[in-house]
């Protein structure tokens, strides 16, 4: 790498703000900074493709000459327009802090903390996954504190936000990420809050199976893991879908409250459909009941060895549901 930038959050010549930008919230760089971070955008920090651009490794240095990687994100003058006034007014331990933003004429640009461990997709997909077996508990525990990261952009913040990760409303047009848009949002082009419950839905279907929400399987054939599951689900067959490394290891009490959790997010009505609040309780309770028959079975080699078959008799039936047991739903 030919240098690094300096990130002073306070100090520094700023370019003048647009006003619609939020300047004394975050740190507005210049493309400059941002080519010296990436060494120039080089491929070999190239770290991913996201939805508006490509995501590049950078580097800075701060005014303790620390050196702090974030993630460079390239996006669209709307994206940016669209995510920098909410992103820089969160604050929670779930959401990735926004360090600042770049605005030229050639080039708009987020920049992130950098997330050392990857993405959720990196530790569940089995042919990327280079991080070793994801045990079950720590999936629960993920999808928890995704839950309560949700539940604060619903109801913590002063105004409402529906959480883009999945969908963003832009000037009228419908977009979103493939496998995880709400069918209703779709479409209408109405953004609700429970249209972030049935992309999180899909993601609880991902933890549970391992799986990408949506899959090309060769020539014309392609998979929507939610009609998967719901099929499964239908036709008793529900073990199918469980990543078959957490075959046994889940017990069958937590099984079925999580998956009435996420085949409840996933429905077709967003009435029908749990809040994040709901969701977020029911997951903790699966979590509680998964520790308490870890402890009643600590009996060394045998500890996770629950019975598969009571996967299928546990489930269920699509009308008795998770959400009729936690509702809050008005
Ligand atoms: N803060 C970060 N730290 C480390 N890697 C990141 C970070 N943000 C994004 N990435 C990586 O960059 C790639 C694309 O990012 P991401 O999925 O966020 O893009 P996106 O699809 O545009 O996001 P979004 O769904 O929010 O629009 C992914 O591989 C992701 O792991």
């Amino acid at each position: 790498m030919e240098g690094v930038s300096k990130l002073f959050r306070t100090s520094g010549k700023r370019a003048k703000p647009s006003s619609a930008l939020p300047d004394e919230l975050c740190r507005r760089f210049s493309l400059a900074e941002m080519k010296i971070a990436t060494n120039n955008f080089d491929d070999k920090l190239f770290i991913g493709q996201g939805s508006y651009g490509k995501v590049y490794k950078g580097l800075f240095i701060d005014d303790r000459s620390c050196t702090i990687n974030v993630a460079i994100k390239c996006v669209t003058f709307d994206r940016l327009r669209t995510e920098l006034p909410l992103a820089c007014q969160l604050y929670h331990p779930n959401h990735v802090p926004l360090v600042g933003y770049c605005l030229d004429d050639q080039q708009m640009i987020l920049v992130y903390e950098f997330m050392v461990k990857g993405n959720l997709g990196d530790h569940l997909y089995g042919s990327t996954n280079h991080h070793g077996p994801f045990p079950w508990k720590q999936r629960l525990q993920i999808c928890i504190e995704v839950a309560r990261a949700l539940h604060y952009l619903h109801t913590g913040l002063k105004h409402t936000i529906i959480h883009r990760n999945a969908l963003i409303k832009i000037e009228s047009k419908v977009v979103g990420t493939y496998g995880y848009a709400d069918p209703g949002y779709v479409a209408t082009g109405e953004l609700t809050d429970k249209s972030d419950v049935y992309s999180f839905g899909v993601v609880l279907l991902e933890v549970l199976s391992g799986r990408k929400a949506f899959q090309r399987l060769g020539g014309e054939e392609q998979q929507y893991l939610v009609n998967w599951a719901r099929k499964c689900k239908r036709e008793g067959t529900i073990n199918k879908i469980i990543d078959p490394y957490l075959m046994g290891k889940i017990a069958p009490e937590c099984f079925k409250i999580y998956l009435d959790i996420a085949t409840s997010c996933v429905r077709n009505e967003g009435k029908d459909r749990p809040t994040i609040g709901d969701v977020e309780v029911g997951l903790e309770h699966a979590l509680q009941l998964q520790q308490s028959a870890d402890a009643e079975r600590k009996d060394g080699v045998n500890q996770h060895n629950y019975a598969i078959v009571e996967y299928i008799s546990g489930t269920a039936s699509p009308e008795e549901s998770f959400s009729d047991i936690y509702s809050t739903n008005t």
